[in-house]
């Protein structure tokens, strides 16, 4: 929709449109600046972080009530994320449901499919790896967004898309943002849209965390 034909685009719901299109332009800066953060780690330091965040989370999960026959949905790693696919193996083999996200509307909430080791996956948008449409669509208990910047609110700056902020808008599962000790940003200057999640996780354990909903 519009956000789509021009990225500066924001529906100003009573806020400054000039205001508006200087965060977004300020957002653009910073997904660079901490992409490359990211890619400057290196393939060793990346597969690091990955390792010592898939040390804590099982943990983390678990305290938050995590158990078997609950859904959760991961990510399928890009452009350096941290790559925690090992741990979606351990979770289904430990009989949990493991969904991943998928756009398949542009511009609307991502919907979630089941994955498993078995599952093939198709290239979806932006060319990310997907479990086709013939896979079971569900809903997710547990969310775990990758985050390329993060605050001590929650706040979490992803890659501009603002497919979790719209999801979320109609969803409340309890929300983990993955990211990178070093990514912490002293605000995002959250706009109305933004919706902050529950908790964000590093290599260094929990980071942050909002009072449970
Ligand atoms: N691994 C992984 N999977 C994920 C996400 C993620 O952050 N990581 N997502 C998390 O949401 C969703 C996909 N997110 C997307 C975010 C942006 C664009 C995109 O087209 N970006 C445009 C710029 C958009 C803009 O600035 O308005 C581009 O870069 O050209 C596509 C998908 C679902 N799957
Ligand atoms: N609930 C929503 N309804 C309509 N538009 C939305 C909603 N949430 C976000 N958007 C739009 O998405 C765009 C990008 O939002 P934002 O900068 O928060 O992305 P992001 O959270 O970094 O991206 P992503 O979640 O895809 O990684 C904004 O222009 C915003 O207007």
């Amino acid at each position: 929709m519009a956000a789509e034909v021009d990225p500066l685009f924001f529906d100003p719901l009573g806020v400054d449109p000039g205001q508006a299109r200087d965060v977004a332009r300020w957002r653009r800066a910073e997904r660079v600046r901490l992409a490359g953060l990211r890619e400057g780690l290196g393939k060793a330091g990346r597969a690091q972080v990955s390792d010592r965040i898939a040390g804590h989370l099982g943990r983390v999960l678990a305290t938050r009530g995590l158990r078997r026959g609950c859904v959760l949905s991961g990510y399928w790693p890009i452009k350096g994320e941290p790559d925690l696919r090992p741990t979606l193996t351990d979770l289904h083999c430990a009989g949990v449901t493991v969904a991943l996200p998928v756009v398949e509307t542009r511009a609307a909430p991502l919907v979630f499919r089941s994955w498993t080791p078995e599952t093939k996956l198709v290239r979806g948008d932006w060319k990310i790896p997907v479990p086709s449409p013939a896979a079971d669509r569900l809903v997710p208990d547990f969310v775990l967004a990758p985050c390329l910047g993060w605050t001590d609110d929650c706040y979490r700056l992803g890659w501009g898309g603002g497919y979790f902020d719209r999801t979320l808008a109609g969803l409340t599962p309890r929300t983990i943002g993955i990211a990178l000790s070093a990514a912490r940003l002293p605000t995002i200057f959250p706009q109305p849209h933004d919706i902050p999640l529950d908790l964000i996780l590093t290599e260094d354990g929990v980071a942050t965390t909002r009072p449970h909903k």
